[in-house]
């Protein structure tokens, strides 16, 4: 018989220091690789293999929810543009579910659906909601920025964009200009022993 998976949260730094060390392991890669943007770089930081991995995501819930209540950020709702956001939505949603709280999840399209509902925002409603916009990386901020713009199309009152790991490359500087909200990250490239 397989013995029951201890599922006490860890404490913060504890939970915070294990990401680091997940992170650093599974998800940096090394060697010249072409970017989202079409720009080229030196390492790419695949962050779809902590987001989904069976200890990693929950560490991910907890460490993006700690950081948004640092900042004095309210939500009800988190979520990005699909599909490196998705998960961290959700994870932060199971957060606040262990914490008592009520937090939903959401998915920005890339392209409005066409049929069906025809939303390019898919969960529960964000209308009248305080949102945070959350991804896994961010290098020219783009792709926040267009969840941004889909949230604030469908209603919502975006709070806070909120990403695991800044690549430090100007994301931080343009989603504050360009969405006039605070951007926050959990870990910098440097953290990460990248430069
Ligand atoms: O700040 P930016 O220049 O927009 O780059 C960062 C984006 O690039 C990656 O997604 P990608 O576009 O590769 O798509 P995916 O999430 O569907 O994998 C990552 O998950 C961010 O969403
Ligand atoms: O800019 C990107 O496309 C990007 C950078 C990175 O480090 N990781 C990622 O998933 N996307």
């Amino acid at each position: 018989m397989t013995a029951p998976l201890d599922s006490a949260l860890p404490d913060l730094a504890t939970a915070r220091a294990r990401l680091l060390e997940l992170i650093k392991e599974l998800a940096v890669v090394h060697g010249r690789v072409t970017l989202s943007s079409g720009k080229e770089a030196d390492y790419y930081i695949d962050l779809r293999r902590i987001t989904l991995h069976h200890e990693a995501s929950q560490l991910v819930g907890q460490v993006m929810l700690d950081l948004v209540d640092r900042a004095g950020v309210a939500l009800e709702a988190a979520g990005g543009l699909t599909m490196g956001a998705d998960p961290v939505g959700t994870a932060m949603m199971h957060a606040a579910r262990e914490a008592g709280r009520e937090v939903d999840a959401f998915v920005v399209r890339k392209v409005q659906k066409s049929y069906g509902m025809g939303r390019q925002v898919e969960g529960p409603s964000v209308e009248g909601r305080k949102v945070v916009v959350v991804e896994d990386t961010s290098t020219t901020g783009g792709s926040a920025l267009t969840a941004v713009e889909g949230v604030r199309n469908a209603g919502g009152n975006v709070t806070a964009v909120a990403v695991i790991v800044d690549r430090a490359t100007g994301a931080k500087e343009r989603i504050e200009a360009e969405a006039g909200v605070p951007y926050l990250y959990a870990f910098s490239k440097d953290e990460l022993g990248l430069d």
